[in-house]
């Protein structure tokens, strides 16, 4: 079985660099899995994949931190996201939203197509639901409000759709495994734990990738 582990910046994988002795670099080879850095947002992540997705990759490990909608959740929590939306992708009619499903343009929801693998890392994990990309981090309580009121999302990140998406048009299976670092709340980043969720997602990324 040979992985593609996909993160956006090198920070949020370090700990998987480390562990395996390997160099931080935007791609990097091992013999059971390889490691792409695409950068930050759905572009960079689409090109990024574009170039280097094939079909002799068995499965697609997305990584990264991310916001949560439900403060219950703890800061550092890891979350499988089972579907993950582009939220941002249609139509303004006015005060009502038009996701590109209406307008005919395909579909703004998507998943990892995930079938029958099994990793015991996978049964430890407390949290799933679905995610939302977005371009710009919600940081208001009008558009956090009108965004729960539409979709109701458990994540966001900037990223996990075009994963998904790519994953999708070129048949390779996709997990989504997201630390929480944030609430999607009035933006205060003083309150964001980056350092524990890297913590906690590289603990158990380096736990997955023995086990694959
Ligand atoms: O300083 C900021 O405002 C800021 C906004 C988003 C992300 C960052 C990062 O330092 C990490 C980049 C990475 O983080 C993901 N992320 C984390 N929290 C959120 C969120 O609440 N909403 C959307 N994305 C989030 C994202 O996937 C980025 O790739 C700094």
């Amino acid at each position: 079985m040979k992985i593609l582990v996909v993160a956006a910046t090198i920070p949020e994988i370090t700990g998987i660099y480390n562990h395996f002795g390997l160099n931080p670099l935007t791609f990097t080879s091992s013999a059971k899995f390889d490691l792409l850095v695409t950068g930050v947002g759905m572009t960079a992540t689409a090109y990024a994949m574009g170039q280097h997705l094939c079909s002799s990759y068995d499965l697609v490990l997305n990584l990264g931190i991310a916001g949560c909608f439900d403060t219950s959740v703890p800061l550092g929590s890891l979350v499988r996201v089972q579907t993950d939306e582009f939220s941002e992708l249609g139509a303004q009619d006015k005060n009502v939203f038009l996701p590109i499903d209406e307008l005919g343009f395909g579909k703004s929801k998507h998943n990892g197509s995930y079938l029958t693998y099994e990793n015991p890392a996978l049964k430890g994990l407390t949290y799933q639901g679905a995610g939302i990309t977005v371009n710009t981090v919600h940081g208001n309580k009008e558009s956090i409000s009108a965004i729960r009121a539409r979709l109701n999302p458990l994540t966001e990140s900037m990223e996990g759709a075009a994963v998904f998406y790519a994953c999708e048009q070129a048949s390779v299976s996709c997990i989504q495994i997201r630390s929480i670092s944030n609430y999607v709340e009035e933006r205060n980043k003083a309150a964001w734990k980056i350092g524990l969720a890297i913590a906690k997602l590289n603990e158990w990324a380096i736990e997955f990738l023995t086990n694959a």
